[in-house]
């Protein structure tokens, strides 16, 4: 059985955080296990408060796992304060696992802020040259790399800027754009284009996690980079397409859509 850890939030409302990432995890085959550095009391709507989690209990929850258990990949989310990022660089140098995926969550779709202002040179001096990709946001993008992200030459240059950081690879998003939310991946080398097709549905809460998570867990089980990315942009899709009207704000998304088509529970959003 392959494995994936994330290390990220937790978001009491079930649909971004440690909770999305063990359900992709848990649908695209892979066992899942979970470091939790901070908890959120968060819905569909709003984020109301967060506690960040004592960074030696951090510590001791990674500890456990590798101490233990063989980790085929890792997803990092949401880190919150500069202590909790430094010590989670330090125990992946120390741990080395083969594959990281770095998705550097900032702030949350009601406008919270998920990384402390002051912890965001330390994402970049000591986490990004850690990862194997990198997943940013175009919100997210341009704090990376401090300019505005207009084009689909700025999206290439922000690429190339966020790559220059250390990280092998990049992944920047296109929701937050208008048109087709296409994606754009950078290996270092060649810029791929990875069409989207835009759900009209406001259900995309935990979209970034979703997708990230999909990628570590394809990973863990052993395929490229552009591969792993290629499944996981259909599953986010297909998530989408038939996420879930919960709550009164920005809904989930939907994981087990191949379980719910046979419970005939699916919903179809355009
Ligand atoms: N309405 C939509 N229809 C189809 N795909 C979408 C839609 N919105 C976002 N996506 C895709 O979902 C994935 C996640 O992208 P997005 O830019 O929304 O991440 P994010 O802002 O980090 O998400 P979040 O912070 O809500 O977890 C990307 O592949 C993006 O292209
Ligand atoms: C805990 C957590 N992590 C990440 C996000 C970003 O979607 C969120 N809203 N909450």
């Amino acid at each position: 059985m392959r494995t994936a850890l994330t290390i990220a939030g937790s978001d009491s409302g079930g649909g971004a955080g440690i909770q999305a990432d063990l359900k992709a995890f848990a649908a695209q085959g892979v066992y899942g296990m979970s470091v939790i550095t901070a908890v959120t009391a968060q819905n569909t709507q709003e984020v109301r408060s967060v506690q960040n989690i004592d960074p030696s209990i951090i510590q001791d929850q990674i500890e456990a796992v590798f101490d233990d258990i063989q980790v085929d990949a890792v997803k990092i989310g949401m880190l919150s304060s500069p202590e909790t990022v430094e010590l989670v660089a330090r125990k992946l140098q120390k741990y080395s696992p083969k594959n990281i995926v770095l998705d550097p969550v900032m702030v949350s779709k009601g406008g919270h802020h998920l990384l402390q202002a002051d912890a965001i040179s330390a994402l970049m001096k000591k986490m990004i040259s850690l990862a194997t990709i990198v997943t940013p946001n175009i919100p997210e993008a341009e704090v990376l790399t401090g300019s505005k992200i207009h084009t689909e030459e700025d999206r290439m240059d922000a690429c190339i800027a966020i790559q220059a950081l250390g990280v092998k690879s990049v992944l920047l998003k296109g929701g937050h754009l208008n048109g087709e939310p296409n994606d754009l991946f950078y290996d270092g080398t060649d810029f791929h284009w990875i069409q989207g097709e835009r759900i009209h549905t406001k259900n995309t809460h935990g979209t970034g996690c979703t997708l990230s998570s999909a990628i570590a867990a394809n990973l863990a089980k052993g395929a490229s980079l552009l591969e792993a990315i290629q499944i996981s942009k259909q599953y986010i899709t297909t998530a989408i397409r038939h996420s879930l009207d919960l709550g009164h704000g920005h809904g989930p998304t939907n994981h087990f859509f191949e379980l719910y088509e046979k419970a005939n529970l699916l919903v179809n959003h355009k």
